[in-house]
């Protein structure tokens, strides 16, 4: 859950927001501007209309106050001050009017639009460029709610701010008119909703607060969505459902009740607006006509002014408890990109060489947070060597690939590429040059085909020739629609062992210098993997190829074979080596062998 945001980290979103496109809001603001001087213009009309209707058709020309301002626009147009002339200038300022406001509309709602647009694109990108590290911290839910549903309600709020504007100058227009007209009722007015707006503030929960568990309650219903989705098949076979359902539906509750507090409050403090504003009406009248000398036309356009003064004012209470709601969505997103700005991994750097003739770990400790895992790790493979890496579970070898892949940077020591520290490269040129496979590799809910190439353009002759290396021939047939099939959320329309198969042939595509294989093989069984093993060993000489295993048998061929224990590298040599020190790896290997034989007799 996200820290509550201080007074300044509020203040400093909006003027993130404000910031964002400033002419393009300053036009639209400046074009409400001039459609609410419209309205003025617009209602400055009914003074010479009022006095047309009560003086008969024409007026004198020597009328006084607005009305003589009025005639004398008419009199340099050399225009008759006639009723009918008067209702012809009001129609055309309306239809300048309300063509103008559509434009304010239609503007305010590209820029809303395109504000959510840009925040999505920047938190995406952010979070694809953001380190693994910071993924396995926060988990993907947090980004996946931060970008699909902060965004909207954040993106809200520059139309909010837009819609803010509009009214406050609406209503300085009808303040101003009621000032011109009557000033010492228009001032009484304003105390009494100063008044009002004083006892709402007071009364009502402030909008960040009830926003603010909005926003709390609508992340726990995405955390809550995703692992009741993406874990169904343990959320079935477990038993989770109902602890789930319950988990959800409390949340949903929470989300619903809160979300109808907000459009409560906000209906509330209209409707009191409206109520407050209406007895007022009732009190000027009676003022005005007791104590107050107005001419019928003025008394009409004070209260004229005064009736759409109301429904402004209570839109812009409204608004301003909107903004407020909306907020924490905002500052939520804005701590959201921060934070993901901070956690970018580097750009730049140099090229990457043609050919890495050797890759060394020298003195390598790292730790994930506070547990050490490596400590001292020392490792080096040649161009064109089969290295393996074997160990009990837990002792750091994923942790060395991780390393080598960039996902990680060591605490102390160095990786080396030809003598340069890997860190000196290019990061995406690094990690073209190192391909990998994992054990559990994702599957895009794609066609194979996408799967293979990860978008790249590949001839279909080398896509047919890896996909044979890789041994997915032999289940493309059963495939209905061949490379085109669709392979389902995480390819789950595929097994374990030719999911494995699918990511190795794409690592293969990537036709990298080095090529990793973490556990790659794992799901096959021992026929599949010896294949593919006789493929990878054909690679050498061109790639070079590490691999993990704990099927020992997978890495009995290599030139040289690591064994990995507590973070630090304890054994090396090749398979008969390692089984003449009768170490940890004829140990490993003694046990395997145990329990093929006990396997294969029972
Ligand atoms: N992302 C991570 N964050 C925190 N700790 C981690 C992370 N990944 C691994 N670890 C921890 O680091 C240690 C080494 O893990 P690593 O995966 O490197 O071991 P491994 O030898 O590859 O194990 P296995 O053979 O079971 O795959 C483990 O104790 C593990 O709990």
């Amino acid at each position: 859950m996200a820290a509550t945001p201080s007074v300044s980290e509020k203040y400093a979103s909006l003027r993130r927001v404000a910031l964002y496109r400033p002419a393009l809001t300053g036009s639209i603001v400046a074009a409400s501007l001039f459609v609410m001087l419209l309205e003025g213009v617009g209602l400055s009309f009914l003074f010479p209309i009022l006095d047309a209707a009560q003086a008969g058709q024409s007026l004198p020309l020597q009328a006084n106050g607005v009305t003589g301002r009025f005639l004398s626009v008419y009199v340099a147009a050399g225009l008759p001050v006639t009723l009918e002339f008067l209702l012809v200038g009001l129609a055309c300022v309306m239809v300048i009017r309300f063509t103008a406001s559509f434009a304010v509309k239609w503007l305010a709602a590209k820029l809303t639009q395109t504000y959510e647009r840009d925040l999505k694109d920047r938190a995406y990108e952010l979070a694809m460029g953001a380190s693994v590290a910071y993924y396995d911290d926060k988990g993907s839910d947090d980004i996946m709610n931060t970008i699909l549903t902060q965004t909207r309600y954040a993106g809200r709020v520059i139309g909010r701010i837009i819609q803010f504007f509009q009214q406050a100058i609406l209503c300085l227009v009808y303040i101003g008119i009621a000032l011109a007209i009557a000033p010492v009722l228009a001032v009484g007015a304003a105390v009494a909703l100063g008044g009002v707006t004083a006892i709402i503030r007071y009364g009502i929960e402030p909008g960040y607060a009830v926003g603010d568990r909005v926003a709390t309650a609508n992340e726990q219903l995405q955390e809550t969505t995703q692992a009741g989705t993406q874990g169904i098949r343990d959320v079935k076979l477990f038993g989770m459902r109902d602890g789930l359902l319950a988990e959800f539906r409390s949340t949903l509750d929470r989300y619903t009740s809160t979300s109808v507090a907000v459009r409560r409050n906000q209906v509330a403090i209209g409707s009191l607006y409206r109520l407050s504003v209406s007895l007022l009406l009732f009190g000027l009248v009676y003022v005005a006509i007791s104590f107050r000398a107005l001419s019928i036309a003025e008394l009409g356009v004070f209260l004229f002014a005064m009736l759409r003064l109301a429904p402004r004012l209570s839109s812009l209470s409204s608004t301003i408890y909107a903004i407020e709601g909306e907020l924490p969505h905002l500052v939520r997103t804005h701590q959201f990109i921060d934070r993901l700005e901070a956690q970018q991994e580097p750009t730049g750097g140099q090229s990457v060489p043609d050919s890495i003739e050797e890759i060394a770990f020298e003195n390598v400790s790292f730790a994930y947070e506070d547990e050490p895992v490596l400590a001292d790790f020392s490792m080096a493979v040649d161009r064109g060597e089969f290295v393996g890496i074997v160990g009990k579970s837990g002792g750091g070898k994923s942790t060395v690939v991780s390393l080598l892949t960039r996902l990680y940077t060591p605490d102390s020591g160095e990786v080396l590429a030809n003598g340069t520290p890997i860190s000196a490269y290019a990061l995406e040129e690094w990690r073209e040059a190192v391909a990998m496979v994992r054990q559990d590799p994702h599957i895009f809910n794609d066609t194979l085909r996408y799967n293979l190439t990860a978008g790249r353009d590949i001839t279909e002759e080398t896509l047919y020739e890896v996909a044979e290396k890789a041994l997915i021939l032999e289940f493309l047939d059963d495939l209905p629609q061949g490379l085109d099939t669709v392979l389902g959320d995480d390819g789950v329309k595929l097994s374990g062992g030719q999911r494995q198969r699918v990511a190795l042939a794409r690592a293969l595509l990537a036709d990298a210098e080095v090529l990793v294989l973490d556990e790659a093989t794992s799901d096959l069984d021992s026929n599949l993997e010896q294949q593919i093993h006789r493929t990878v060993e054909t690679l050498d000489g061109d790639q070079t190829v590490i691999a993990i295993a704990h099927r020992l048998s997978t890495v009995s061929n290599a030139d040289r074979i690591y064994t990995v224990e507590d973070g630090q590298v304890t054994e090396r040599g090749s398979h008969a080596e390692l089984l003449n020190d009768n170490g940890t790896y004829a140990e490993l290997y003694a046990m395997q062998g145990t329990a093929a034989a006990q396997s294969s007799s029972g």
